[in-house]
């Protein structure tokens, strides 16, 4: 089984994948005037404002900004999670108005993994069955299936010997590859990342930088990910800066 991490390590510096000269853009997610405002009963906070974008297959693209400029819930309305309360959002050039409920939660779960800086695993359950959980929504996919995916996502990212471990006795930067490897495990077309290496030293975060670099130039995987590090933005094809709300470069 190929771990994706250790060819990495052979190319220090790696950026994102060059899109070839002549391949067309095609996009996967379009952001169209997207607004989104909060409405608590003393204030109202106009967290998106108009905000146009898109995301084409196979780009890595990197979302910057001081705190509190939206850059998470630009990431929640991508992914589905959230709704704008104006624009559109369209997913492989379908508004996503035009889908059912029952299409939307598949897209939620097959097209998307989500992963987040504090991880958001389960301490009780060791890591092969953290990463095989959200499988087990999945109509059509046996035990033995999701076993065998579970395993091939945790080899992929280096954890192949650690499957039975519990959480605790992972480092930061293991707990964060679990987590990749849970997003992994759906075979996802894009991975949306907010701050994956927030919570990591600058060792582990370089570690998990590689991996999603190497993820999306072995795999071709889409990603879009939120982070405070301009030297991990600048290695990607795409740096997206925020300001209040708004996109400003
Ligand atoms: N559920 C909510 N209710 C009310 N206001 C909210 C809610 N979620 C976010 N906000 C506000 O919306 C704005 C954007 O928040 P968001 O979390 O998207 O920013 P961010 O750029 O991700 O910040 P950080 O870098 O600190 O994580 C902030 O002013 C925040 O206070």
């Amino acid at each position: 089984m190929e771990n994706i991490l250790t060819q990495s390590v052979v190319r220090p510096q790696v950026t994102a994948a060059t899109v070839t000269a002549s391949a067309q853009p095609q996009p996967v997610i379009q952001l169209r005037d997207i607004e989104k405002v909060y409405q608590t009963k003393t204030i109202e906070t106009v967290a998106l404002n108009r905000v146009n974008l898109t995301i084409n297959k196979g780009e890595f693209v990197s979302i910057m900004g001081p705190s509190g400029c939206g850059k998470s819930t630009l990431l929640s309305i991508m992914g589905l999670l959230d709704e704008p309360t104006a624009g559109v959002i369209e997913l492989d050039g379908r508004p996503v108005q035009s889908y059912s409920d029952k299409e939307l939660a598949s897209l939620r779960n097959h097209k998307i993994g989500f992963v987040f800086q504090s991880y958001h695993l389960i301490n009780d359950l060791s890591v092969l069955d953290n990463v095989e959980l959200p499988l087990l929504y999945r109509p059509g996919v046996s035990g033995k299936e999701r076993r065998a995916r579970a395993y091939a996502a945790l080899e992929k990212v280096g954890l192949g010997a650690r499957t039975h471990h519990f959480p605790s006795q992972l480092s930061g930067g293991q707990r964060q590859r679990v987590a990749i490897a849970r997003a992994l495990a759906g075979r996802p077309e894009i991975i949306l990342a907010d701050e994956p290496t927030g919570n990591l030293d600058s060792v582990m975060g370089e570690e998990i930088m590689e991996l999603l670099l190497s993820l999306n130039r072995e795999e071709g995987t889409t990603i879009v990910m939120v982070t405070h590090d301009e030297q991990q933005g600048r290695r990607t094809q795409r740096l997206i800066r925020f300001f209040d709300g708004s996109q400003v470069q």
